[in-house]
């Protein structure tokens, strides 16, 4: 497998918390990378470092500079006041067709409530819009921190189909606490808590 991204002793503080203290790990390429561990343990933090979202104190991560990152954040950071399909328009400005657009509406179960805001969805309407977005998006590594949760059964599982389906081939790294997407998405599994020398 071909290294992307290389985290090594890292050291990362806030305030008096040490979230993480000369922590390894490696990221594969065109793999799915499983994130997992306890809540608190320092997923999003980590996913953030990757990203250049947040600094950290001492260590080196490499394979990240010059990378495009697409996302999934925990809190679908979408524009409550927009339509569906404006939140999509916006990041994507005109790269994709709109014909493009609209099968991938279809494909989550959103088509109907592509022209409602964002503030009439339910959470999984949320959540699905926030996959899209981040799978349209022009990116090297698409990192989504916990992407299914919220989504009923059946709405679950047809999303894991097209999740799979859309990203197979690619860098993904995804935070998840699920065993079942851990089987199915663990090409690379990364404990959290595994690599932590006190
Ligand atoms: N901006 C911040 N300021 C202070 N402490 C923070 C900040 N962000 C995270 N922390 C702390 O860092 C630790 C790791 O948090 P993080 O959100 O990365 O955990 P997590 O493993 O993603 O948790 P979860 O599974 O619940 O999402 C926690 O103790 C948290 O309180």
């Amino acid at each position: 497998m071909k290294v992307e991204i290389e985290v090594s002793n890292l050291y990362k503080t806030y305030g008096e918390i040490v979230v993480f203290n000369h922590y390894n790990c490696t990221f594969y390429s065109q793999k799915y990378n499983c994130i997992t561990g306890p809540s608190g343990m320092g997923k999003t933090t980590l996913l953030r470092m990757l990203m250049g979202l947040e600094g950290y104190d001492r260590g080196e991560i490499t394979g990240i500079e010059g990378k495009r990152f697409s996302c999934v954040f925990q809190e679908n950071r979408l524009l409550e006041n927009f339509t569906g399909l404006e939140n999509i328009n916006m990041v994507l400005g005109n790269k994709r067709e709109e014909k493009e657009i609209l099968k991938e509406f279809e494909n989550v179960g959103l088509y109907n409530s592509r022209h409602l805001p964002v503030y009439t969805y339910s959470g999984g309407m949320k959540r699905r819009l926030a996959i899209v977005r981040a799978i349209l998006a022009d990116y090297d590594i698409i990192v989504l921190d916990e992407p299914f949760k919220e989504l009923d059964e059946k709405t679950y599982l047809k999303c894991l189909d097209y999740f799979e389906e859309k990203t197979k081939g690619k860098t993904v790294i995804l935070s998840t606490h699920n065993l079942y997407e851990m089987e199915r998405f663990g090409d690379h599994k990364i404990d959290i808590e595994s690599n932590i020398i006190q």
